[in-house]
């Protein structure tokens, strides 16, 4: 069979728009050291201007140092770019794609950079956080701002720059998610799945920032970022109701604090939580990183180290399920998620599809949207100030 024209569309009516009027995905992440000499460095990035203790950056230093001072997470972005590029060419979705990163290389700059010299004028951004935040949304957007500016001074004309909605909603991320706790609750001895509690856990963040996460409307008591993660908690505790035809009680707990003690943060901590799950009598608990979208370090150490450890001295059967990673699913929603956008900005009207009681997310961070404690220019939403 000759199939010259595989990506053409149907054979009547106007080829198909696709991912127009963008003409690249950004992958935006965190990153990561990818050797020991890294880490240092990595973790200066890290924290500039964030007012971290020493003694927690000597104690993160290690935990990177006990995994040869390689941080899996740029392998797992280098997956899935891959990935994305792959569901894009399977569906004829003709939109090249970038990584660059916050804190390591390949720097945000260098891969905007890249992209201009490319001729690419029109950028949506997908980052590796799924929910609203600063750490997980304006300080991306804030990075985007800083990249453009330096473009900018280089004489360069600087793209235009949108960014993905929240996709901790979306059923190609909660599918996957709920597949990795039936998966994990296998790993248990047989005795104790069905009494099993679900602990969703999350990156910690400072209450205040909690308080203030999303838009304005969304503000008060844990904000959008504790909105969203017990929505997608109750979607996934309720996918793996519906398949082990058990009903397990769940809480949504934090991981991965940080900053100086006097200043209060998300609590319960996961492992004061196994503790108390323990004297509860609770006879066992699945870890679900639900907070996070690949395995990286905050899952390795401070879950399947640290945690386990703590759950080990208790005595208390765990097991920690899988993060969405690559799953198919994932990256088909990305592809959803990019062809919506691009629709939108058309004009047209496309499905937004979205699970659970919060609806689809917006699609530009309004003013006031997860405000910085010293605010700071940041594009890609209502207060940008590129155009
Ligand atoms: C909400 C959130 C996410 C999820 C959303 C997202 O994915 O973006 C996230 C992800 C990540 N955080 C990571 C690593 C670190 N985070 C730190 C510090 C901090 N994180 C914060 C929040 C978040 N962090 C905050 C409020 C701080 C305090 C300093 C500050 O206010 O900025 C520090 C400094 C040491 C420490 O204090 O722990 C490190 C090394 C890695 C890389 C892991 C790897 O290498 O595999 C990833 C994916
Ligand atoms: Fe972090």
């Amino acid at each position: 069979m000759s199939d010259a024209f595989p990506a053409a569309g149907p054979a009547d009516g106007p080829p198909p728009a696709g991912a127009r009027p963008y003409d690249a995905l950004l992958l935006l992440s965190f990153g990561g050291p990818e050797g020991p000499d890294d880490v240092v460095p990595f973790l200066e990035n890290v924290t500039r201007g964030r007012g971290i203790p020493r003694e927690r950056l000597a104690e993160v230093g290690e935990h990177y140092f006990q995994f040869g001072g390689v941080s899996p997470i740029n392998d797992q972005c280098r997956r899935l770019l891959e990935a994305v590029r792959e569901e894009f060419s399977a569906t004829a979705v003709d939109l090249p794609v970038y990584w660059g990163n916050r804190n390591w290389k390949p720097y945000l700059t260098d891969t905007l950079r890249e992209m201009v010299h490319d001729g690419r004028r029109r950028v949506l951004t997908l980052v590796t956080s799924a929910y609203a935040s600063y750490s997980g949304c304006r300080q991306y957007r804030e990075n985007l701002a800083e990249a453009l500016e330096a473009l900018r001074s280089e004489g360069l004309e600087p793209p235009r720059v949108d960014k993905l909605r929240h996709y901790f909603n979306h059923p190609g991320f909660i599918e996957p998610v709920a597949d990795g706790v039936v998966a994990a609750l296998s790993e248990l001895p047989p005795g104790v799945r069905d009494g099993a509690r679900l602990a969703f856990t999350t990156h910690s963040i400072p209450v205040s920032a909690a308080d203030t996460s999303g838009p304005p409307e969304s503000h008060g008591d844990g904000g959008a970022y504790v909105a969203q993660h017990l929505d997608a908690a109750r979607l996934v505790a309720e996918a793996v109701r519906e398949r082990t035809g058990v009903d397990r009680e769940w809480e949504l707990v934090y991981q991965s604090r940080s900053g100086p003690p006097q200043i209060p943060w998300l609590e319960p901590d996961v492992c004061d939580h196994l503790e108390a799950l323990r004297d509860k009598g609770a006879p066992a608990a699945v870890m679900v990183p639900i907070g996070f979208v690949s395995d990286h370090m905050e899952v390795l150490y401070d879950l399947d180290t640290e945690a386990a450890a703590k759950a080990a001295g208790l005595g208390l059967p765990v097991a920690r399920s899988a993060t969405v990673g690559t799953d198919p699913r994932f990256t088909a929603a990305i592809r959803e998620l990019v062809l919506e956008r691009a629709a939108l900005e058309r004009g047209a009207q496309p499905e937004r599809c979205a699970m659970g009681m919060l609806g689809p997310s917006h699609d530009v961070c309004p003013v006031g949207c997860c405000p910085a404690r010293a605010p700071k220019p940041a594009a890609a939403g209502a207060d940008s100030p590129f155009p």
